[in-house]
């Protein structure tokens, strides 16, 4: 459990009392608001932490019917002091600053005062704070999802202190950039040695070869003091931070002894120390930190905290120097502890009798930082994305904040995107669908109307583009491709990662594409892209991202899926028979794919195909995705198929052969073996994408159907005042109210739960959703009579279309198998 702030409080320490009435003084006269002539004030002492003393005044104004202010004062020990440790003067500037000028949570600061005649030492007054601290970094009596709501919190907030902006808050002489960590190896090896030899305690030999180790190691980004340098706070650890009494929300960060300017990657690396180490004084049997304990349910992983920083700061994935950091960490915290150790023998450790065990506590840091050094592998080559989803806690408190208005209804943000879709929808698509359609079944079909590319750009500016992408996958790509200086400036300015929407936001707005054929890919949101740039997103290297998804995500290429087979049952993809077999530094692929849908556009410039790479493996290992270049010699497209008679051009569904098609290695997607894998990530969101169209498409067909029967006469009288029109009319309506909360259902549980723990749902709306779309349609198609079978209406289109995906994506028969599977075991247990 949290402890308040108030908990905290002791009597003071004989040896820290300072003269009280020259503080009331001084107090009174440089606090503004201060109590005049207090009729009651006393001074405690906060019991945790180290370095400089910090007390609490209460000061109570005469007649004010026992209101008592609280300030908090910060002062320097007393004593001889090492040279530029205690710096409270650097504290108060850094404070304020932050106070002033950024959304940083902090204390505010009164005044400062290094008149040593005052109580002693210099000092400094601040706003008391009174909220909760978690001194337990494994949050014991908090449920799961709070543990990973404080653990977010810790993370983003660190990410804003990063964030501030030195240079306009005038902290740009806090300190100098450059060379930060070697200069930090110097100056703490330089205090290890002043605190320990002749005379003084143990020196420890493995701390000097420390020393050596990290000056040979200093990551080359260290040299260059621009980017990821800035505030380090220099003691980031979740017990120095306050958290709100109720909410999850951090409102001060404290104990800003140790900032500086420099190479904040340090100040991570230091805040993951507790997964490491356990590094509170005391006499203890092990030493063993989080990992070693066990990581609490809820609290994230040291490579998830990581991920969730380097995400909220906008910061690469540190896996090549994220040893050094980490290292350099606990070279740092053994010197301190080594200088606590050495106050202590001398009789002046702010800590009391506790500093008796931090020399010991110094060695093991050393030998943490060794061991730490030796591991094979410290960080995954990835950022893990899984931390993103809102999970169990961000659900219940949006249950909560919607629970006045129903469950699915969408935020004020969706609301707004909403609104610029339909009336985009209405001002550009509805009136070129005719001009589409003419270009489509011409000569040219297989060419793009100019119109197209001119309303893309026009969805980019009125920020409609790529909408689809998830903010989880769209974090893993920023800290992928953060920084990179061939990513063009537009990826980043125009907002092509998305909206940072999550699953459910996204179902409210492609419902709306989904009325047109057209749409989707006038936003960059049809398939098969939007699942291709999925698998980049999720599963692509660096390398894969830069060369394939930027130009997917610009819209200036488009891609195909190559898995379905003719000559095999492929919704069983283990039947599959394309070859991917390796031959030094290339793949080569042969294989005969057809309803690679988007072959056929001339924009298509890279297929995801899908083939054995070992053929002896286990079932479900044996098959692996490949990225090709759709000019690849040996990648021939055969022919475009038909669907009742429509071939989809210019976008079409192509049969293609792959004739000893030569492809280097590096295009493997996740490595060899993992395609299934793969496919469950691409295949759950892409599914959903078809329903939410799908439900669009019904909506459209039965306002068609509305329009029509309240013009048409029919044995004079209109359609609607028939019957049975009106009997099928609210049956349908009944239908598709059904299957777009099935749909939205299934969207969050993907948000919440997981691709996997989600299949069930997102089976049963994949079956519902095209049944439900060809019924209404088919009825929309009765209401217009031979019209409606014609192609002059959309609904023929919108109606082959559904029917297609009661087979495209699994055909319905395996979805329910899933269900029934599911529901079974469910009985089961
Ligand atoms: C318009 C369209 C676009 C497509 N786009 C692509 C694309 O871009 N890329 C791609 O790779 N593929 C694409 N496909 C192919 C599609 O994914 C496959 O057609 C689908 O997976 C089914 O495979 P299959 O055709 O080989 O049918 P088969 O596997 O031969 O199945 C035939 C039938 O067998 C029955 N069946 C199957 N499994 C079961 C079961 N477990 N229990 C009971 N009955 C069962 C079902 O009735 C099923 O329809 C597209 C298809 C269409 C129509």
């Amino acid at each position: 459990m949290a402890i308040s702030t108030s908990e905290l409080l002791r009597p003071v320490q004989a040896a820290l009392r300072f003269d009280e009435a020259a503080l009331l003084r001084y107090a009174v006269a440089n606090v503004a608001g201060f109590p005049e002539a207090p009729s009651r004030f006393t001074i405690s002492q906060f019991g945790h932490g180290q370095s400089n003393p910090t007390f609490c005044l209460e000061v109570a104004s005469p007649g004010s019917a026992g209101d008592v202010k609280r300030y908090v004062l910060r002062k320097k020990p007393p004593g001889v002091l090492l040279q530029s440790a205690h710096a409270v003067e650097r504290e108060f500037q850094v404070l304020k600053a932050l106070g002033a000028h950024t959304d940083v949570p902090v204390p505010k600061v009164f005044c400062l005062c290094t008149d040593t005649s005052i109580i002693g030492t210099p000092f400094y007054i601040m706003e008391y704070l009174e909220g909760r601290i978690f001194l337990d970094i494994k949050l014991p009596g908090l449920s799961p999802e709070r543990r990973k709501l404080i653990y977010q919190e810790t993370a983003k907030t660190l990410a804003s202190v990063h964030k501030a902006d030195v240079d306009s808050i005038g902290l740009q002489k806090f300190g100098r950039r450059d060379n930060y960590c070697k200069r930090q190896v110097e100056r703490w090896a330089k205090q290890y040695l002043s605190s320990t030899g002749p005379g003084k305690p143990d020196r420890y030999p493995k701390m000097l070869d420390l020393a050596v180790w990290l000056r040979e190691n200093i990551p080359a980004e260290d040299t260059l003091g621009a980017s990821g340098t800035g505030i380090v706070h220099g003691d980031y650890r979740i017990d120095n931070l306050v958290f709100h009494p109720v909410k999850d929300q951090v409102i001060g960060v404290l104990d800003w002894e140790l900032s500086t300017l420099g190479n904040q990657m340090c100040d991570v690396a230091y805040s993951c120390m507790a997964y490491l180490v356990d590094s509170s004084l005391g006499e203890q049997e092990s030493y063993g930190g989080l990992e070693f304990s066990g990581i609490p349910e809820g609290i994230p992983s040291m490579a998830e905290y990581l991920a969730l920083y380097c995400s909220a700061a906008g910061r690469p994935w540190p896996v090549r120097e994220w040893k050094f950091y980490v290292a350099f960490s606990f070279f740092r915290g053994a010197s301190i502890y080594a200088g606590v150790y050495h106050r202590w023998t001398l009789g002046n450790a702010s800590g009391g009798e506790r500093a008796r065990h931090a020399g010991k506590l110094a060695n093991v840091l050393i030998d943490c930082a060794w061991a730490f050094i030796v591991r094979e592998s410290v960080l995954p080559n990835q950022p893990p994305v899984e931390i993103f989803s809102p999970g169990v806690a961000g659900k219940s408190e949006e249950v909560y904040a919607h629970s006045k208005q129903g469950i699915f209804v969408p935020s004020k943000k969706v609301l707004e995107l909403r609104k610029k879709l339909l009336k985009f929808m209405e001002d550009h698509i509805y009136p070129m669908e005719n001009e589409f359609y003419r270009l489509a079944q011409s000569s040219s079909r297989w060419t793009i109307h100019p119109e197209e590319e001119k309303l893309k750009e026009l969805a980019k500016q009125e920020g409609l583009w790529n909408l689809w992408i998830p903010f989880d996958s769209a974090a893993r790509a920023k800290m992928l491709l953060e920084g990179e200086s061939h990513v063009s400036p537009r990826v980043w300015n125009n907002n092509f990662l998305g909206a940072g929407l999550s699953n459910l936001e996204y179902g409210y707005l492609c419902e709306i594409m989904g009325r047109s054929v057209w749409a989707p890919q006038i936003f960059n949101c049809g398939a098969p892209d939007t699942g291709n740039m999925e698998v980049l997103l999720r599963y692509g290297t660096k390398e894969q991202l830069q060369e394939w998804l930027i130009p997917l995500l610009e819209g200036n290429i488009r891609s195909g899926f190559a898995m379905t087979e003719p000559q095999v049952a492929s919704s069983d993809a283990t039947n599959i028979e394309c070859s991917i077999t390796r031959q030094g530094d290339f793949y080569i692929i042969n294989g005969r794919k057809w309803w690679t849908s988007g072959a056929m556009d001339p924009r298509c410039k890279v297929l995801i195909v899908m083939g054995k790479t070992d053929f002896s493996a286990p079932m479900h290992k044996q098959q692996s995705m490949i990225l090709v270049d759709a000019n690849t010699p040996g990648v021939h497209i055969k022919r475009p198929l038909l669907v009742f008679g429509f071939d989809d051009a210019p976008h079409g569904h192509a049969e293609v052969i792959f004739e000893n098609v030569r492809v280097p290695v590096k295009n493997i997607l996740l490595g060899e073996g993992r395609g299934f894998e793969i496919a469950q990530g691409r295949l759950g969101p892409g599914r959903l994408h078809h329903c939410m169209r799908l439900i669009g498409g019904a909506e459209r067909g039965l306002q068609m159907a509305v329009e029509r029967a309240l013009k048409r006469k029919v044995f004079g009288k209109l359609i609607a005042e028939q019957g049975s029109f009106l009997s099928d009319l609210a049956k349908c309506r009944i239908e598709l109210d059904k299957a777009r909360l099935l749909v939205l259902e299934a969207a969050d549980q993907l948000d919440r739960l997981g691709n996997k723990k989600a299949r069930g749902t997102i089976a049963m709306a994949k079956v519902s959703t095209p049944n439900m779309t060809l019924k209404v349609l088919d009825f929309a198609m009765q209401v217009h009579g031979a019209a409606g079978l014609s192609s002059d209406t959309v609904l023929a289109h919108l109606w082959a279309t559904a029917r297609t995906l009661r087979i495209a994506d699994g055909p319905d028969e395996v979805h329910l198998g899933t269900i029934a599977k599911l529901e079974l075991r469910r009985a089961r247990f």
